[in-house]
């Protein structure tokens, strides 16, 4: 059998394989699940660089087929699979790229015995690591190994009995950090199993592990014998944890919805880097943050789905999202504009089947997987290619709530910011200010960065980072670093307007059948006269209040009444002060009279961008909390919207945070603002 490559340079950041793990018993093939079971269609055998997975014979001769670059069945060896797949990324790990073998699927669908293997069938990750080993000793260089866990969203140093902390830090270039993190030198293949494999392994392939994990090996080629000196690349395999639908019986769902979070924040990684999306979300979890420099860039990924040759209702929804990272194309992104355009399933049995082979689980994100099963075959949709990361929340559904409401600094990356970010094991609060090239491009608040773990209590210090992981080194100005993000809070909800690529891609998106059925909600309520009173009210008195601000605008300080949420004095901030892992810093807000020494045109600008902010704080105070009824007052909330507002309450109490939030609605950039202009507008009609 020929072995070429199929993965050629330049071709797609993530190449998506699925492997199908043997049945552990014969005679269920042979039973009535049988019917169920997957079959793979390979065009041209073993040379097919396209194949297509469907399950059972209900399915036989639709078209709900899943795409994949290859599919590895039972017949073809791990040995096979390193061949075709992994040493073309061994080698350009020696050219000083990183490269990603990442395993995914639903539980026991045969991860760990892929990547890990047996004494008796290695697993590609010690195949791997012979190939390596071999290839360093022939060039001189030194291999070492770093092994990871990560849970509860925390990551862990695993390499000896002690688990420790990794701390992952992001520098002042972006680069990540992973401190705490060791590389231990591997000269040997045995080194190197004992340790990969330890007490871990044990534990995990009895399945007595107390905490499920993802659960990584990163192999470090260096030029010279000291593992710090001339690192060139890495070789990153991962282990997923295993996807499950959290409302089985016998399982914790918190632990399953936390798992299934970072599984989809990595699925949406994949979808961006495939669709070479401008913005990649590798915020979105500790694992996708601790993995951006591998996965970034030119790097390749080999993303394996580990599929029972039985179906499986998680199987199933495991390979549906990695067809999609499969297609990363614009038909891909097609297909999820259906995301709103309820009946189109592409499973065409019937909705009902489609129903049952859903995951149906309680959380949010689940409601959007529920709606994302565009039909990808039709469509045909010219959209920008370099689109948002949104896209790629819309496709897998938001990963993390916690993460999410800090995710306003994502939109930070690449320029110049104001950053407070927290670290373990310094009591002091530091914070730097990088001075900013153009006023412009000053961000608009501060935002306490989770870069480690929230589930961390006792950590509970902030520490600006800046390359150097001494607090002390760091200048520290509050007062000017609290001024500085004062002038910004006004142009918060504006940076998103400076994106004009953004705006386009967005305007590409109203093709979505979502902004159609938006457009049709806002004709019908603009119809209604009555539309939207409570927040009309609102706003109103909000107007009321900047005139009365106005004519008291001698007054040496904002009233107290008219701070908004976001209002919190450098002076209340005791520079010693701990400050929670996930408490975020609240923009303050400047306290001095506003037209003291000012135009009045500066006045006027001052109080009109206070207006703006409160409307704004509002709007989302009302999302937060109006009931369904009031909520399909507002322009641009149906009955869908809201009911799904509602729902997504439930899983967080609060869960618009800021303008940005709204977007997990369903709703593009372009059409937040215009529903706040209406909004807002209405007031003076
Ligand atoms: N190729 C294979 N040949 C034989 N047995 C296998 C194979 N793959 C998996 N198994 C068996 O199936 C069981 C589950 O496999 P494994 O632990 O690799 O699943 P997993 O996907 O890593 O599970 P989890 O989701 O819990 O991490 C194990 O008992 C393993 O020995």
């Amino acid at each position: 059998m020929e072995t070429k490559s199929l993965m050629s340079q330049g071709r797609k950041a993530v190449r998506v394989v699925a492997r199908v793990k043997p049945t552990a018993d014969p005679l269920v093939l042979q039973s009535s699940a049988a019917a169920t079971s997957i079959s793979i269609h390979k065009p041209n055998g073993y040379e097919s660089e396209s194949v297509s997975i469907s399950f059972g014979a209900q399915f036989a001769g639709s078209k709900d087929s899943y795409k994949l670059d290859y599919c590895y069945e039972e017949n073809e060896t791990t040995s096979l699979i390193l061949t075709k797949e992994i040493k073309p990324l061994i080698s350009t790990v020696f050219e000083g790229k990183d490269a990603n073998v990442i395993a995914h699927g639903a539980r026991c669908s045969g991860k760990t015995h892929l990547i890990q293997g047996s004494e008796k069938e290695p697993g590609l990750a010690v195949l791997t690591m012979a190939e390596m080993l071999s290839m360093a000793e022939e060039k001189g260089y030194a291999i070492s190994v770093s092994v990871y866990e990560v849970s509860h969203e925390t990551v862990y140093d695993i390499s000896d009995q002690e688990k420790r902390v990794v701390s992952v830090l992001e520098g002042a270039q972006g680069k990540i950090q992973l401190k705490g993190l060791s590389k231990v030198p591997v000269k040997s293949l045995l080194e190197f199993k004992e340790l990969y494999f330890g007490l871990k392994k044990t534990q995990k392939l009895t399945g007595d592990s107390p905490l499920r994990s993802h659960r990584g090996v990163m192999i470090h080629v260096t030029t010279g014998s000291n593992v710090n000196s001339g690192s060139l690349g890495r070789m990153n395999f991962l282990d997923m944890a295993g996807y499950e639908d959290s409302r089985k019986q016998n399982t914790d769902p918190l632990e399953v919805t936390r798992i299934n979070k970072s599984i989809y924040a990595l699925q949406n990684v994949m979808y961006a880097l495939n669709a070479n999306e401008s913005h990649v979300p590798y915020r979105e979890s500790k694992l996708t943050r601790m993995l951006k420099d591998c996965l970034k860039g030119s790097n390749k990924t080999l993303l394996i789905t580990c599929l029972p040759r039985e179906f499986s209702q998680d199987s199933f929804y495991m390979l549906n999202l990695a067809s999609r990272i499969c297609l990363g194309s614009n038909r891909a992104m097609a297909s999820v504009t259906k995301k709103s355009n309820g009946p189109t399933r592409p499973i065409s049995s019937s909705s009902v089947v489609q129903r049952r082979q859903t995951p149906l689980t309680v959380s949010a994100p689940s409601k959007k997987r529920t709606e994302l099963r565009g039909n990808m075959t039709e469509r045909k949709i010219k959209i920008n290619s370099s689109a948002s990361a949104i896209k790629g929340r819309k496709l897998f559904g938001e990963a993390n709530g916690s993460v999410k409401s800090k995710n306003n600094y994502k939109k930070m990356e690449g320029k110049e910011r104001v950053a407070v970010k927290k670290e373990i094991s310094t009591s002091k609060v530091a914070v730097k200010v990088q001075a900013s090239t153009s006023e412009e491009e000053v961000c608009s608040s501060f935002v306490v960065t989770d870069f480690q773990s929230s589930s961390v209590v006792e950590e509970n210090s902030v520490l600006a980072l800046s390359g150097s992981s001494n607090p002390q080194e760091i200048p520290c100005n509050h007062e000017e670093v609290f001024s500085e993000a004062v002038d910004d809070v006004a142009r918060k909800a504006e940076i998103v307007e400076k994106d004009e690529k953004r705006s386009d891609i967005e305007e590409g998106l109203t093709l979505f059948n979502e902004g159609e059925n938006l457009d049709k909600e806002n004709t019908n309520l603009l119809a209604n006269e009555t539309a939207s009173p409570p927040l009309s009210l609102r706003l109103q008195e909000l107007s009321n209040k900047l005139k009365s601000i106005c004519n008291t605008s001698n007054q040496p300080s904002t009233p107290e009444k008219y701070q908004t949420a976001l209002t919190k004095f450098p002076e209340q901030v005791p520079e010693h002060s701990d400050i929670t892992a996930d408490v975020e810093l609240r923009t303050p807000e400047r306290r001095m009279p506003l037209n003291v020494g000012c135009s009045p045109w500066k006045t006027f600008s001052a109080h009109s961008s206070k207006l703006k902010n409160s409307a704004v704080e509002e709007y989302l105070k009302f999302l937060n909390t109006a009931d369904k009824e009031d909520l399909k007052k507002l322009k641009g909330i149906g009955e869908k919207r809201a009911t799904y507002i509602v729902e997504l309450r439930e899983e967080s109490p609060e869960p618009f945070k800021k303008l940005d939030d709204l977007k997990d609605i369903g709703l593009s950039e372009k059409q937040i603002k215009g529903l706040l202009r209406k909004e807002i507008g209405d007031i003076f009609n």
